[in-house]
């Protein structure tokens, strides 16, 4: 079988796939035409998000038997075209989930203990030790919104703190885990910190806005390592400023391009509302990194290679 790599990844996997019998090209650069002019050479693509899998590419892929995602977020690849056609599609939440749940973890615990403020102001010669005096986590209630794979390996990794772990997810299968499954309104009411681990679906997008803000019972911290289109940045920033959110990690945004491109070439090409979220004290950021580690760079290629040699060898 032929197989396209699309774009880098742990070298294990075209050496495993290789050594499994695969017959492996990599096209790193060529834009989406070109592999659309050359797809139909192929029976598996691997990717993680340099391409929109749509119904332009998957018309033109003609032997594609599957796709292969390093990653775990699907919203770039038309799954239900994809299906109709045949073609399986193997994605990787199993090889980045304890790099998100750590991230997530980290981002809390930062916030909480101003990490990123105190570190500055040491830098700036500067010992201010009221200013920096941080809050517990223990006793505190965390909920969880979307538990997959992502939000179990965050749950997971609060097993050691004195915390109660609530969770919602649309599906109704949470027995035996870490947390206890609520409906929204109980989280609503009892959250202290919202931890967000949903995939970008038409249901997510824009989910975080003023109205869902509007219905906690009191103020909370908000983490998002999943998708930024969750989270409506312009109510976030209002929420910030009136104190009904305390504070958020945020690795992810409403307006990043792709993996690979910066924010903004200039500051006058930002949108308002992601502005005034950076001149803001309380918002820790990293560029969509969470699950990005040394270890899950390794775990996602092998996840992957797996699940096609299961398949096909
Ligand atoms: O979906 C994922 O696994 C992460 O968000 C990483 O996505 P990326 O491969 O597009 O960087």
């Amino acid at each position: 079988m032929k197989i396209l790599h699309l774009d880098t990844n742990h070298p294990l996997l075209i050496d495993q796939l290789t050594e499994a019998g695969f017959h492996n090209e990599e096209d790193y650069t060529s834009s989406k035409t070109e592999v659309e002019a050359k797809i139909a050479n192929y029976d598996g693509i691997v990717i993680r998000s340099r391409f929109a899998i749509d119904q332009s590419f998957l018309g033109n892929a003609k032997n594609l038997k599957f796709i292969g995602r390093v990653g775990a977020g699907l919203e770039n690849i038309d799954t239900d075209y994809a299906a109709k056609k045949g073609i399986q599609l193997f994605n990787a939440p199993e090889g980045n989930r304890n790099a998100v749940g750590e991230h997530a973890l980290g981002m809390i615990l930062s916030l909480f203990n101003k990490l990123n403020q105190a570190n500055q102001s040491v830098r700036d010669g500067k010992w201010l030790r009221e200013e920096h005096r941080g809050i517990e986590l223990d006793g505190k209630t965390v909920g969880i919104i979307g538990y997959g794979n992502m939000g179990r390996a965050f749950a997971r990794k609060l097993r050691g703190f004195t915390v109660e772990v609530i969770c919602y997810d649309i599906k109704n299968d949470v027995e035996n885990s870490d947390a206890t499954q609520v409906e929204l309104e109980e989280l609503f009411e009892k959250t202290d910190v919202l931890s967000l681990h949903t995939p970008e679906t038409p249901q997510t997008i824009g989910m975080i806005n003023k109205a869902f803000i509007d219905k906690f019972k009191k103020p909370f911290w908000l983490i998002n390592t999943a998708r930024g289109k969750s989270v409506v940045t312009e109510d976030l920033v209002d929420a910030l400023q009136n104190k009904q959110i305390l504070g958020a990690g945020l690795d992810v945004l409403e307006y990043e391009k792709s993996s690979f491109e910066n924010l903004f070439t200039s500051k006058k090409e930002m949108p308002e509302a992601l502005q005034a979220l950076m001149q803001l004290d309380n918002v820790l950021l990293s560029p969509h990194v969470a699950g990005w580690t040394v270890e899950s760079k390794e775990k996602l290629a092998q996840t992957i290679v797996d699940k096609i040699k299961a398949q096909f060898c």
